[in-house]
């Protein structure tokens, strides 16, 4: 059967945990089809982000038009977009489609991921259109603390691990994948939920890095028997 498209429109993580990655890999497990305009690459590995190098506006725009023209994607998934010019661009293309709305502004390992522009072009531009947003506390309060059906407010959960790098992006992406599918908004971020905290558990003992270590978002976990989980 011809799977769902969901578009992600966010930035790469060079060290595999969040964003692109995260999003991608999330996309596959959940058996839908993912396409991906990135907006902005970082050097980034568990322990922060070195780097930031933002993807001309006008090539961002010809990722777009590649993607909507052909792919026709039902529901878009944005993570970290980078500018207010991206933010207005995505509101502008995307307002027809199902949006979900990730608004990373900090990573877990603290670097500022969107500055006080990116914050307004959010508030007047993007969170109109958006079915579901999915800010942290942090980015709730940043936001200005919007209120409604489609806002979700991300609050960790009860796994205790510090593999948590790239939560929140296979937390969105795994709450667009099950609308693609079918779900609505209370099971879609129900089965989310669970994906997160399933994959959390998968890769507790990982060691990756340094730092922050990658939520697993895609691996299962191996049985006694050597069968997969
Ligand atoms: N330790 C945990 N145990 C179980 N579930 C978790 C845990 N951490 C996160 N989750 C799940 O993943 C969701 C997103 O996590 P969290 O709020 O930590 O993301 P974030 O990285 O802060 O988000 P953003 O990408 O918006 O910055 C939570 O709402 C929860 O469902
Ligand atoms: C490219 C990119 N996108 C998103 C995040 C946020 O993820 P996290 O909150 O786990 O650091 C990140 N660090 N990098």
């Amino acid at each position: 059967m011809t799977p769902p498209v969901v578009l992600t429109v966010a930035a790469s993580d060079s060290g595999g945990g969040a964003g692109i990655a995260a999003d991608l890999t999330t996309f596959a497990a959940l058996g839908v089809h993912g396409a991906c305009v990135v907006t902005a690459v970082t050097a980034q590995d568990t322990l922060g982000v070195r780097a930031v190098h933002r993807v001309p506006l006008d090539v961002v725009e010809a990722q777009l038009d590649a993607v909507l023209d052909d792919l026709d994607p039902p529901v878009v998934k944005t993570g970290v977009l980078g500018s207010p010019e991206v933010v207005a661009l995505v509101a502008r293309r995307c307002a027809d489609r199902t949006l979900v709305v990730d608004p990373v502004l900090v990573a877990t390992t603290g670097a500022v991921l969107g500055d006080e522009a990116v914050v307004a072009a959010y508030a007047e531009h993007l969170l109109p259109v958006a079915a579901v947003v999915t800010p942290n506390e942090r980015e709730h309060a940043a936001l200005g603390r919007p209120d409604g059906p489609g806002v979700v407010v991300t609050r960790g959960g009860g796994v205790a691990t510090t593999n948590d790098h790239g939560t929140g992006c296979t937390y969105s992406s795994a709450l667009a994948a099950h609308l693609a599918l079918g779900a609505d908004l209370p099971a879609a971020t129900a089965a989310a939920a669970s994906y997160v905290t399933r994959q959390l558990l998968v890769g507790r003992d990982w060691q990756l890095g340094r730092g922050r270590g990658p939520v697993a978002h895609v691996h299962t976990a191996p049985t006694p028997e050597g069968d997969i989980a």
